[in-house]
This record gives C-alpha cells, structure tokens and sequence, in this order.
C-alpha cells in the first residue's frame, strides 16, 4: 500500500466517521506512532484484504494493487459504498460478503495494460486455487508471504488471455527488483510460497510446471532470466526456449483435474485407524499392514475413492508408510528383544486426559527451562563469556527455521552420532525437538555403550574444572522424562543439579582444537544478538552462550509473561495479553488439547457446550480443550489450566501456531517483538466458521484467574446491536484502558448467539461415517453414496503441513449462557 503523503485535509462524512473513528483509536493504540491519516489508509486496506481474501488471487492481487493506486478520496468512497451495503464491512460473512466482495471486484477491475513485449508469466487458472488453499492454511509465514505476494503481484497487471486460457501476469520488473528483491524478508516469503504451491500443487495432481511459466523476450536479456531464476523455486526455470516465441504457445494447455480426496483420505490416516481400532492401539507390523490395507479397500469400495495403497504391491507402499513415519504417529518397538518383529502403538493416547496433561507440563517444563533463558536473556559484555573447554556437538551452523532446529540433548540426526551407536540410555541416535538450545555430548563408556548428556555451564558448576577430562556431567535423558515434576522447574539450575550422577566426563584432547572455533562463533553470536538481529540463530548456540548472557529478568512461568483479561477486539471474550515485552522468535507455551481422533471427537465432543471453539485440528487428530461438558478449562484449581486457550485471532496477529517435534505438539511462538500489554493474536486458519463471532451475544466474560466456586453467577440477557456496540465496546476498553487482570474484577457480558452451519455439519457427518470404522456400512453408503458429498469432503482436503486449525464449528444454540459477576 502506498504510504504516500498527503497534506490536504479530508472532510469526512457521518457515516464514514463513525465507522472510521473508534478503529483509528484502536489501531493508534496498537501502532505507536502512527498517524491518523496512516491508520485510517491501514484500516481501509485491511478491510478491503479482508472482503477480498477468500477470492482467487489474481483476482484478489489486482484488486489490491489497483486500491494501492487510487488516492485517498476515491478509497474513502469506497468504504462510503461498502457502508451503503453494511454498517459493519469489516465483520461481516455470508451473503453480504459476497456483495461487498462483488462491488470491490468490479470497482478494483483491473486496468488494460499494454504489454506487448513485456515479460510475461503465464498463470494458468488452477493455479489460483492452488494459491487459494496455501493461502488459507499456510499458517507458518501466512502474513509475511501474503504481503510479499501482494508486494509483487501489485508491479504486475494480470489479464486472462482467452486464447491461451491462462492468466497474463505483466510484471514490471524494474520495480519488483527494486521492491522486492531487495528486501530479503519479503523474497524469501515468496520463495516459501511459491514452494508451497509447488508442493500442494504435486499432492493436487498438477505438474507445477504446466501452471506457470515464465516469457522473457530476448530484448530483456541474461539479467532478467537470472532475476527470474532467482525468485521461482526449483522446476521453474526460464528456459532458453520460452525467450523465443514459442508456437505451442497457442497451443491450449491441457490442465490435469485436481485429484478430489477428502483430507483424511490417505495413507497415514488409514493406518492410524487401523490402529485405533485395535487392542492397546498397537500392532505387530505385518498385521498393521494387512488392517490398513483390508480398511482401505472397504473404504475404496463404499465410497468410489481411489484407493490410498496404490500399484502392483500395495503391501510395500503400506511398509513404506510406516518406515517413513512422517508425522510421528506412531512408535515402533520390540515386545522381545530377541524377536525380530516390530510392534507400532499409537505414539498418543486418544482421548486420556491425564496422559495429555502429562505430556503438557513437560513441554512446558522443557521451554521454561530450556528455551526462555536464551530468549529473555540479556547479552552480558563479551568478556564474561567463558569457554569452558569441552567438546560440543553440534551441528554449527544456521537452523534458522525454529521447525527444523535439532535437539542438543542428543546429538542431532544427521551429524557425529551416525557413527556412533544409539545410545546406551534412550536407545536414540538423536531426535528432533523443539529445545534446540542445549549443548549435548555423547561419550563413550568403558563398555562401548553411549550416554548422552549435557554439558555443565559455569552456573551449574560454580567451581569449573580446567581440566575437562575430569570434568563432572550431568546425565539427562530426555526420552525418561527428565523431570517428573508436574511443577514447572523454572530454575535450570536446580534441575541440572539434581540430575547430577557422577558420570565422568571423558572427553578427549580435541577440545583444545575446537575451543578456538567455539569461540568465535560465541563472539558472533553475540554480536549479532547485540544488533538485535531477529534471525540470530538461537538454534546454534552453546551452553557456553548462557554464560554470556544476564539471566536475572527471565520469567519463571507463564504466570511472569502472559495474563487473561477482556479483549480489544468488541465482544470477544476475554484474551490474551502479553505483561512484559516479549521477543522475536519466543515459544511462550503450547495449546493444550486432548488429542482424538476426528470422528471420535465428533462423535464425543462436537455438540458439546462449546467443544468445538476451544479445539483445534493437528494434522489428523483434534486436540480438545474442553471438560466433558465442553466448558473451557479456566479453572486455576481445575486440571489444566493453559491460557493460550484464550488467544482470539487476528490474520495479522502476532503470534503463530508452530508444529513441535513431537506429535500433537502446537506451539505458541512470537511471530514479532511484542510489547508489554500488548493483545496476542493469532491466526486460526482456514476451516474455521466465524459467523457468530463479533456479535453482541459473544462478549462472555470467562472466570479463570483465581476463581472460586462461591462466586455469584447471573445470567445477562442484553440485546445491542452490532454498531452500538462497536463504539461501546471501544469506549467501554478506553475506561478500562488500564485493563486489569481479570482476576477480582467485575465484569459482565452478553450472551452468544450460536447459529450452526449446516453446510459444515454435513461436511463433517461425511468425514465422520467414513473414518469411523464401528459404524455400520448403510451408514457410510449413505453418507458416500453421492459424489456431491465426496466433492465437499474434498473441498476439505488439506496439505498435511499447514494443517494446524482451530476446529470452529458452533455449538447448538444454548438458553443461557453464565456470565461473571461478583
Ligand atoms: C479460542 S477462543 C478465544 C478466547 C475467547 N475470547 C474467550 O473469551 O474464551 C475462540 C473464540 O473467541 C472468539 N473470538 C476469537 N477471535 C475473535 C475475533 N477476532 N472477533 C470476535 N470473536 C473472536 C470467538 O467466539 C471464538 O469462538
């Protein structure tokens, strides 16, 4: 969007100043800094983005680029007429959505150009909705590459050639080059996104080759084929032959149709039920096989799918299924170690409570100890860094994306430990892990078998030994759960000492040798935190780096770094604030959810209070947040309490949902510097239905901070209408302003309307009378019987990368809601 600026004053008429005002106040809030005249350009942008998101994306690139070219009073106009339509064109869904979406396309059409001999990327239409889908379940860099993309498609002007069937992008590239490339952030955003497509692309059944492709005319000449080179990820190239005209050009492209498969309909998957299906979820391999494959053929057979264990020999497609293991779903292992045979149990416990909560407090401990030390530490001056002497393996070097860093307890996978044995404790070669910042060694015993440990940092070992050879160490072994202690530790310290056993460090001379190294990489380190480089990789760091850094200001527990009050966003509920500045790149704690299988929770939990608002979907399971009645545990004296239960969504939020290591494991990362006070937001995904959300009904205030059942319930019964209470919400906050923690204060709400949507029910009863096996067959005929419900169960279909969604479907509507009051 252009920021130019403007000195002319503008009127603004009543309508628009009402609508306009309270958001400036907000957005003013929230931006420091900004200008009102900056906040009102914003405020329409993010409007129009929203309207104009669930489009095509050319459609909804031109549309952008073309708002991003107009002055400041044909915009105020714009969202004069989208007012016409609704009073609120920020909020709303459904069939008034799709007028205002309407009256923006045709009002942002755009412009002719003229681009005869210009480059050209041709875009045929498919991939648009293969863009689509990236874009609305990318949750990883969704923003960052949404705003690239816009970045680059708003230098193009885009045109669909009917002739060749595709879409005519124009780029303009001195200024891409200058706008885009430039700026390293914004091209590897793109990069991701164009990688993304590529693979979304292969699972649809296109050749991404076949979508895009790229005419540079001769006159353009080396540096734009390199340019262009640079920017698509491998398979697209600009050959020699597309700088020629190409006769084939004309030629009508052939698109294969995308492959129609609902999300579960794959390999993993009908493992997993097999699994589920089956006695302590667990079975010998060849028998898992054969049960996957017989649920297969079933499900082939009722519902007219292609099968899932495809050619000759389906057995090996299963065996390899499992061998590869992509989404840790399952745990191998041998009943007797003497049989060759091995067993694969569900890595999860579906639908245990206990077991998740288990699982919860250790990540948690993990961060706390692990992780917050190096992200809330302050750099001390060089010179108290010290270098201890010991061998540190780690695979040095840049693991800038978070998803990929390597555990330092083990040594990392593909490094040292290859050679060496598994180790004598955990049985592992290494694993990956969230925790990415511990220091590991292996050392091998007097018998040949190999420990893993970590190394001692000058805070553990007050008094360091110069000689590393009798160096002390500790022994933690992470697949043992190092600390069984459902209390978070937050104290490294006193954790580390007590797993203190004695063993000795045996460690030879070559510490000497890499001493030097490590040493320069600490002082770089440093450096480029001091800058406050974002990307200083915290992934590589040492233990030795933890002397280097003050550690007396790092939070103990979440208790330290977020609170729960009422939202900014009106009739939100209650939300997620940041109580002290947090940074960059921080794991703040996971999103706690029993993990279950879809048609278990469906079939348990769907209808169930408001089960279906708090859970969320993790690849092929639903982690449900809720008690049996579907209530939200808020309770601190409950069973668990996790407050990021409590984070509303924003598509431009600050925070992000990253899949961890292990399986079920989502957590809550900083996707920028946020600042004290500060509301955490975070984007939900695609599949998640927010037409109840915003209304008057939905502002329900929830006990969670040091409730106590003695406190009063009432019920709230208030009608507002939806622009009443924008402005009342907003003034409502500005009272506040000094929002307190909701703990011992009063607030009262208004009860939520629930609609349920029916489309999304079907969709799930579909998916439900497949995956679940104990239903009977007439079931799943019925529900499969037509291709019309196979076709919206494929609409579903997700890369099973970016599938990390709340599982929003509303509840059916309730009498009374309880509302907090003192
Ligand atoms: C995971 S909960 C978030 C916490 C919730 N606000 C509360 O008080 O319990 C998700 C629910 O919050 C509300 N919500 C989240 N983001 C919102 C937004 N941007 N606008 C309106 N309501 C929102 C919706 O009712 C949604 O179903």
């Amino acid at each position: 969007m252009s920021g130019n600026s403007r000195k002319k004053k503008v009127e603004l008429s009543g309508t628009l100043k009402q609508w306009l005002e309270p958001r400036i106040r907000l957005k003013l809030r929230h931006q420091k800094g900004l200008t009102n005249e900056q906040a009102r350009v914003d405020i329409i942008k993010d409007t129009c983005i929203k309207i104009l998101s669930p489009l095509p994306l050319n459609v909804f690139a031109s549309a952008i680029s073309r708002l991003a070219q107009i002055d400041e009073m044909d915009r105020l106009y714009l969202i004069e007429r989208l007012l016409n339509i609704t009073p609120n064109p920020d909020m709303v869904t459904g069939e008034r959505a799709n007028d205002l979406r309407e009256f923006l396309v045709a009002t942002l059409s755009p412009s002719n150009a003229d681009a005869n001999g210009a480059t050209t990327i041709e875009v045929a239409p498919p991939l648009m909705d293969v863009a689509k889908s990236v874009l609305q379940q990318s949750h990883r860099d969704w923003i960052g590459t949404r705003e690239a993309l816009s970045t680059f498609l708003k230098e193009c002007t885009a045109k669909f050639n009917s002739e060749k069937n595709v879409y005519m992008v124009y780029p303009h590239l001195s200024d891409i080059s200058r706008k885009l490339f430039l700026e390293k952030e914004q091209r590897t955003g793109v990069e991701y996104f164009f990688a993304c497509i590529q693979n979304v692309a292969d699972s649809m059944g296109y050749k991404f080759k076949d979508l895009i492709k790229i005419d540079v005319p001769p006159r353009e000449g080396e540096k734009v084929k390199k340019l262009m080179n640079e920017f698509f990820p491998k398979g697209i190239r600009v050959e020699d032959d597309d700088c020629i005209n190409d006769p084939n050009n004309n030629v009508k492209r052939r698109i294969r149709p995308p492959l129609l498969r609902p999300r579960w309909h794959n390999q993993q998957h009908m493992m997993l039920l097999a699994l589920q299906n089956s006695p302590d979820y667990t079975l010998a391999r060849g028998d898992l096989i054969d049960a996957a494959i017989s649920l297969d053929e079933k499900l082939s057979a009722v519902t007219g799918l292609p099968r899932c264990f495809t050619g000759q020999t389906p057995r090996n497609s299963a065996s390899a299924c499992l061998t590869t293991n992509a989404d840790k779903y399952f745990t191998v292992f041998k009943k007797d170690p003497n049989s060759h045979t091995n067993y694969y149990k569900l890595s999860f416990i579906p639908n245990d409570l206990d077991d998740a909560i288990k699982h919860y407090r250790r990540w948690m401990n993990d961060i706390i100890e692990h992780d917050w030390p190096l992200c809330f530490g302050k750099p001390k001056k060089l010179k108290t860094v010290q270098n201890s002497g010991h061998i540190v393996m780690l695979s040095v070097g840049a693991v800038s994306n978070p998803l990929h860093s390597r555990c330092r307890r083990c040594v990392a996978e593909s490094s040292c430990d290859t050679k060496l044995p598994a180790c004598g404790k955990c049985k592992s070669r290494g694993h990956l892990c969230i925790y990415p910042f511990r220091a590991g060694v292996y050392e091998k015993t007097e018998r040949g078998k190999v420990k893993c440990s970590t190394l001692p940092t000058s805070q553990t070992n007050p008094n360091p030994n110069p000689n590393p050879n009798q160096n002390q160490n500790q022994n933690q072994n992470p697949h043992q759960n190092p600390n069984p202690n459902p209390n978070p530790n937050p104290n490294p310290n006193q954790n580390q000492n007590q797993n203190q056993n004695g063993v000795i460090d045996t460690r030879p001379a070559t510490a000497t040798r890499n001493k030097k190294k490590l040493q320069q990489q600490i002082v770089e380190q440093q450096k480029r935190m001091e800058s406050g480089d974002p990307d200083a990789c915290r992934a590589s760091l040492p233990d030795e780096i933890l002397d280097g850094l003050d550690l007396s200001n790092v939070p103990k527990s979440l208790d330290d770094v977020v609170e729960v009050r009422l939202s900014t966003i009106p009739n939100a509920g209650n939300g997620l604030f940041a109580k002290r500045n947090l940074p960059i790149g921080t794991p703040l704690g996971f999103y706690f959810g029993v993990p279950m299988m879809e048609d278990e929770f469906d079939e348990r939990k769907d209808k169930v209070g408001k089960a279906s608002h708090y859970s969320m979907r993790y690849k092929h399971t639903i982690l449900d947040a809720t008690d049996e009645k579907g209530e939200p545990f808020t309770k601190r004296d409950g069973p668990i309490f996790c407050p990021f239960h409590f984070m509303n969504e924003d598509p431009f939020g600050n925070m992000v949902f990253l899949e961890g290591s292990e399986v079920n494991q989502v957590i809550c990362w900083t996707k920028r510097d946020i600042k004290k006070g500060e509301e955490l937001f975070v984007y939900y995904g695609g599949d998640v239905d927010r037409e109840h959300w915003g209304q008057a009904e939905n502002s329900e205030q929830v006990n969670c901070v040091g409730d106590s059942e003695e406190e009063e319930i009432e019920f709230s019964d208030e009608n507002v209408t939806d622009e009443d209470e924008d402005e009342e919400s907003i003034d409502k906050y500005e009272e506040n302003s000094n929002a307190k923690n909701i703990d011992g204060n009063k607030i009262t709400g208004k009860k939520r309307r629930t609609t349920p949507n029916k489309n999304q029910r079907s969709k799930k009863r579909t998916k439900r009378a497949v995956s679940n096996k104990r239903k009977k067959s007439q079931v799943i005929e019925s529900e499969f019987g037509s291709e019309e419900s196979i076709e919206e169960a494929a609409a579903d279909d997700e890369s099973m990368d970016y599938n990390i969604n709340m599982y929003d479907t509303p509840p059916p509507p309730k009498k009374k809601k309880a509302v907090k009051k003192r």
